[in-house]
């Protein structure tokens, strides 16, 4: 990490375009030292472009972003080695054991592993009877708990995961969240997009909204309530009297299905 760098990420004026369409705005937000930032926006808003410009896999056309105080441009590489990133679980090959992935990951990133670390990963991570398990045979829940350490092995200052508890049941998303929550008490910056405002309630800091490329507004879930609680438009798509993180994400990203 960058001396006296006091953001885990920084976007600037950020546009990505595909073509001659104009898929990310502007996109200005930052994510700080031991916070939980989430990108909520509808299907198609720019949140995987966005994503997939800080993790260095996007060529985005303007704008800066800087990763624990490396521009990511000027230096890419160092950029690169502060992020960690959650894979999908697909991106792991099923044939491999559990043990196998976790000693790949190790030797991709120098990090020495041992017969007794090993198992004390194992322990950290709930699957200590599923070390010789292909990974192909875990379920989704033990699938993410692999992923999310892999993504962190490093120990990254800045670790992004996309959609990270879609498809979980609530055991394995709260115990997923707790993991999540874990980073921050260490200190990571923790770059997230979702779907379910219930998890950006329960987990996020601070949310910025996404939608049609533009960041329409950053706060705490909290003050986005409160902010909205008597608009006309959030009261009334709210349901059963209460206002939600959702009512007021439907009021201001609009009502209609996107294609
Ligand atoms: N490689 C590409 N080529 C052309 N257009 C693309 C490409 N990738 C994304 N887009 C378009 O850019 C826009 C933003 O897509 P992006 O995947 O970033 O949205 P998202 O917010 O992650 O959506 P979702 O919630 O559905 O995952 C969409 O209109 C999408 O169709």
């Amino acid at each position: 990490m960058h001396e006296g760098n006091t953001h885990m990420l920084q976007v600037e004026g950020l546009n990505v375009f595909y073509g001659s369409f104009h898929a990310v705005r502007d996109v200005a937000f930052d994510v700080r030292p031991g916070e939980i930032f989430g990108l909520l926006g509808p299907n198609g808003a720019g949140k995987t472009s966005t994503l997939s410009a800080v993790e260095g896999l996007l060529n985005f056309q303007s704008g800066t972003i800087t990763v624990a105080g490396y521009n990511i441009k000027n230096e890419p590489l160092k950029a690169r080695a502060n992020v960690g990133v959650q894979l999908q679980s697909t991106s792991f090959q099923a044939e491999l054991s559990v043990t196998e992935i976790i000693r790949l990951y190790a030797g991709v990133h120098g990090v020495p592993v041992t017969k007794q670390s090993l198992q004390d990963v194992l322990a950290a991570i709930n699957l200590v009877d599923s070390g010789n398990k292909k990974y192909g045979e875990l379920s989704g829940g033990q699938q993410q708990r692999v992923s999310l350490y892999i993504a962190t092995i490093h120990q990254p200052p800045l670790v992004l995961l996309d959609e990270p508890t879609t498809g979980l049941d609530p055991q394995s998303r709260r115990q997923l969240w707790e993991r999540i929550e874990a980073l921050r008490e260490k200190g990571h910056g923790v770059l997230l997009t979702t779907h379910s405002m219930e998890e950006a309630e329960a987990v996020c800091d601070r949310i910025g909204i996404i939608d049609h490329g533009r960041v329409i507004i950053i706060d705490t879930p909290q003050a986005l309530i409160e902010q909205y609680r008597n608009d006309p438009e959030v009261i009334s798509v709210s349901r059963r009297g209460k206002v939600t993180l959702e009512d007021v994400f439907i009021a201001l990203t609009g009502r209609a299905v996107r294609a």
